[in-house]
């Protein structure tokens, strides 16, 4: 079992003017990583931002934060050498957004990035097959956009995900917090990507560790029961 327990708030969600320091606060209130969601206004309903960002936000947090790139982007290979060049650590693109996913995971390794792999709701199966090629497997738990309904029924994917590849790190996003944190911990997932619930709270740093204990508390029990 190589994976830990990893937090990421999605920053999409805080105060989109003072993003810098929004990303500095999280990373002081002991969030793991940043989760930065880039959307195109076609993949998904909503626009967002794109590498100049990136590379504003890389110069204002410095070189230590992980920024886990979450792609929700039609043709996320032609975003693939910018971002990495404005500092983004991990290209998490959607399977059901290329033709080519063998393709697209040698060129985000060859830029030097991570990769990850992100589902929408309806897709399932079909990641299996890219697993053992990928950093992260992505389980969106709502469709498209924040501070929305966390969808329980995401969980078996996860649970078979967990089942056939052991090691691999599971990443769960869309309506996470304390409420449902541990139903994401119960069924395998080790990467949390919180917005609202973190960001939105008066105490970031609690609920961060809220987070964190829940899947840390999963994993242990995981392992005493193999
Ligand atoms: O990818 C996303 C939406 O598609 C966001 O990362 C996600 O919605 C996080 O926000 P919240 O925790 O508030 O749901
Ligand atoms: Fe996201």
């Amino acid at each position: 079992m190589a994976y830990n327990a990893k937090i990421g708030p999605s920053i999409l969600s805080s105060d989109l003017s003072c993003l810098g320091s929004e990303c500095v606060r999280m990373m002081e209130c002991g969030a793991d990583y940043l989760h930065l969601d880039v959307m195109d206004g076609h993949f998904v309903p909503n626009i967002t931002f794109g590498h100049p960002m990136v590379e504003c936000l890389r110069k204002s947090v410095g070189q230590d934060p992980f920024f886990d790139m979450h792609m929700m982007v039609s043709r996320p290979e032609q975003w693939v050498k910018p971002m990495a060049a404005a500092g983004a650590n991990q290209y998490t693109f959607h399977l059901e957004a290329t033709t080519n996913p063998g393709n697209l995971i040698k060129d985000i390794k060859e830029s030097g990035m991570k990769v990850g792999l992100a589902i929408k709701p309806g897709t399932t199966e079909e990641l299996a097959p890219w697993a053992n090629h990928i950093d992260m497997a992505l389980v969106m738990t709502v469709e498209g956009f924040g501070g929305q309904k966390f969808m329980e029924d995401m969980m078996p994917k996860v649970s078979w995900l967990r089942s056939q590849f052991p090691s691999l790190d599971i990443e769960v996003d869309g309506g996470v917090g304390p409420d449902t944190v541990h139903k994401c911990a119960e069924a395998g997932a080790n990467m949390i990507v919180s917005g609202s619930a973190v960001i939105g709270s008066d105490d970031p740093r609690s609920v961060i560790a809220l987070l964190r204990t829940a899947v840390a508390e999963a994993i242990q029990k995981r392992s005493l029961d193999r």
